[in-house]
């Protein structure tokens, strides 16, 4: 189980490192689809206090080690796309580092572990070698660029229309992944309304945790359905969290979140599933507020 507190400092060797905090999309509506085949969306974005850890020490050459509980089958080449970004950034010039990536998050999961990855990547190096941030991080996977916000954010267009919101109030989550990797182009094929309705034009300002609630109650995961057709046990996720003020699932799955008003509770319930389903990836953190 993975909690906040486990969240890796930065390394005694490093010369700089960076938090790459998993995604989680509160709301998903699928409101659309581009000629190109990609979905338009409307999104409430947040950030969970779990994540990767990305540590940088200045080096002749580029290069990437991994390590960490979620690091097997990770790859370590190109693929990664820690080192695409750093390629993008550095856009042919030569420039080296030693980056180190401690991987907690799973892949494949719906929290955009490789996004943030990539997000934390950009930030990173642009400060360590003083070049600005390129302006279509989106290349790089549609769930970059709400990954170099901070906040939530409403994530619209196909994932590159970002309107931040007001700060969200105090909120728990715990996240739920069992263990099934879910091709997100896959889920999105098999959604079969690809013109379903937005959220609503304004996005209110939550006065508190019930307030929220009631308002994501109204709001929908499109990708659900065609997701847990292709993997039920997304819906035994659901299932684990029904002790939750709202439960439902992220991105294109399978990681389920539970949102729950305090610590203690959002602890009880990691422990309670933790217990129950050894193998499942389970963690509590709040929700972060910037
Ligand atoms: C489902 C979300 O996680 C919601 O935040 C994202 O939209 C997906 O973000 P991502 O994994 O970074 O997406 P990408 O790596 O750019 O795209 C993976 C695949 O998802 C599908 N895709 C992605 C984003 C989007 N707006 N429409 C799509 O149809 C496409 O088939 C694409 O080939
Ligand atoms: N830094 C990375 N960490 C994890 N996987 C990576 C990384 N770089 C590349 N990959 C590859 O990308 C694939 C998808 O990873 P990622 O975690 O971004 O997907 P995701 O959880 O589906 O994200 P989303 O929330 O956008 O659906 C993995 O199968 C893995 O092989």
């Amino acid at each position: 189980m993975s909690f906040l507190e486990d969240a890796a400092p930065a390394s005694p060797g490093a010369a700089a490192s960076r938090m790459a905090w998993a995604k989680v999309n509160l709301t998903l509506h699928c409101t659309g689809q581009r000629a190109d085949g990609y979905h338009l969306l409307d999104s409430l974005v947040v950030r969970a206090g779990v994540g990767d850890a990305l540590h940088v020490v200045p080096a002749e050459d580029l290069s990437l080690t991994v390590s960490g509980t979620r690091a097997e089958g990770v790859p370590t080449d190109a693929r990664n796309l820690v080192l695409q970004a750093a390629e993008m950034l550095d856009a042919g010039a030569g420039r080296g580092a030693a980056l180190h990536l401690e991987k907690h998050l799973p892949a494949a999961a719906g929290i955009g572990g490789g996004s943030a990855d990539a997000a934390a990547a950009l930030d990173l190096l642009s400060a360590h070698w003083g070049v600005p941030l390129p302006a279509d991080t989106a290349r790089l996977g549609a769930d970059v660029p709400v990954c170099l916000t901070r906040g939530p954010q409403r994530m619209q267009g196909v994932g590159e229309v970002l309107t931040p919101l007001s700060a969200l109030p105090p909120c728990q989550m715990v996240l739920v992944n069992p263990g099934v990797d879910v091709p997100t182009p896959a889920v999105f094929s098999a959604l079969s309304d690809k013109n379903q309705p937005p959220m609503p034009d304004v996005i209110p300002t939550f006065a508190g945790f019930s307030d929220l609630i009631d308002f994501l109650r109204e709001q929908r995961n499109d990708l659900a359905a065609p997701a847990i057709a292709r993997e039920p046990v997304i819906a035994s996720c659901l299932e684990a969290l029904s002790d939750a003020a709202l439960a439902r699932m992220s991105g294109s799955g399978a990681t389920c979140f539970g949102l729950y008003a305090n610590a203690a509770q959002a602890k009880a319930a990691a422990h309670r599933i933790s217990a129950a389903a050894l193998h499942w990836w389970v963690a509590a953190g709040p929700i972060l507020a910037a």
